[in-house]
């Protein structure tokens, strides 16, 4: 049975078990629910916090898990990125009072709080910036203020949080993070590798929308061109032997694009339909 661990709680909690629902898993009935067995696909779901997910994980006592990438980082184990899960982006990043630092070479020898201690070591020491780490749990926000800190790092999405702080970020990114599948390095399992087929399915149909159209048989080339799919279109003939229906895969994001332009070279009945569910 395949040992799968999902954050219990947090930012990516409800967006990880959408996703495995998606991917046709059982959905936890209970929030306090710790442990689940879904015996139809052969997985048992092990909720835990999502720190401490790359470490069971990096032991070898579960198999894959779900965290974000910054986590995965900051807990310095043996386990590795398998697929990028496409939610809770976010950014890693120093931040200060404003006004108060320009670049990140002016951190030397200054307090910097954060509750990724692991991952900013580490970012300190490829800079070569010798400065002292205050390890806090959460509302680092706060720790200048109160006198504990000079500067931040910390996770930052909208900035809101910072800004109500009356803090500004300074310096390059730490780290672009988003949730993550991890697992072991250079472990191949079998089953393992269904539940990324899976995963990845379900990126793809959010991701992509199907398009249908007819279209005069000369123009065909130009609008495989426009519509060129994952790997190429389906031309279907009509009863109309000048004409032909095509069906392609398309950008969501691009969808209303593709139709103007489609329109424009002369296809006409343009159909799009979402995905349900896919294996790429
Ligand atoms: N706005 C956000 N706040 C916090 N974490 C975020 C945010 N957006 C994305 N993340 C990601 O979520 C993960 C943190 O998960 P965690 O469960 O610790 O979140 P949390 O909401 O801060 O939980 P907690 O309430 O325990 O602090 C990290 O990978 C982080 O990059
Ligand atoms: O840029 P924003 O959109 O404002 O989001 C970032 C903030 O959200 C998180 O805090 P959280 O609510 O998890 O509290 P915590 O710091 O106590 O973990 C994170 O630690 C930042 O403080
Ligand atoms: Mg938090």
């Amino acid at each position: 049975m395949l040992r799968v661990a999902v954050p219990n709680k947090g930012s990516l909690s409800e967006a990880a078990a959408e996703m495995l629902a998606e991917a046709g898993y059982r959905k936890r009935r209970d929030n306090r629910e710790l442990v689940m067995v879904d015996p139809d696909n052969d997985v048992e779901f092990f909720f835990l916090r999502p720190r401490d997910i790359a470490v069971y994980v990096g032991q070898g006592t579960l198999d894959v898990g779900i965290t974000g990438r910054d986590l995965l980082l900051d807990a310095q184990v043996e386990a590795v990125e398998l697929l990028e899960l496409g939610f809770a982006a976010s950014t890693f990043r120093f931040a200060g009072p404003v006004g108060d630092f320009r670049d990140v070479t002016q951190l030397a020898g200054k307090r910097l709080a954060t509750s990724y201690d692991g991952l900013l070591r580490d970012y300190l020491a490829g800079l070569g910036i010798d400065a002292r780490v205050v390890r806090l749990d959460g509302a680092v926000e706060s720790s200048v203020r109160l006198g504990v800190a000079d500067a931040i790092a910390d996770v930052v999405e909208t900035g809101n949080t910072l800004k109500a702080a009356g803090m500004e970020i300074f310096g390059e990114p730490i780290l672009k993070s988003q949730a993550v599948l991890i697992g072991r390095p250079g472990e191949r399992n079998a089953a393992a590798e269904v539940l990324i087929r899976r995963l990845q399915g379900v990126l793809v149909a959010r991701q992509y929308v199907l398009v249908d159209y007819d279209i005069r048989k000369d123009l065909v080339e130009k609008a495989a061109a426009l519509t060129p799919g994952l790997e190429s279109p389906t031309v279907s003939p009509l009863r109309d032997s000048d004409w032909v229906a095509v069906r392609s895969m398309v950008l969501k994001k691009s969808t209303n694009q593709v139709m103007d332009e489609l329109y424009d070279l002369g296809a006409r009945a343009i159909l799009v339909s979402s995905i349900h569910a896919c294996r790429i």
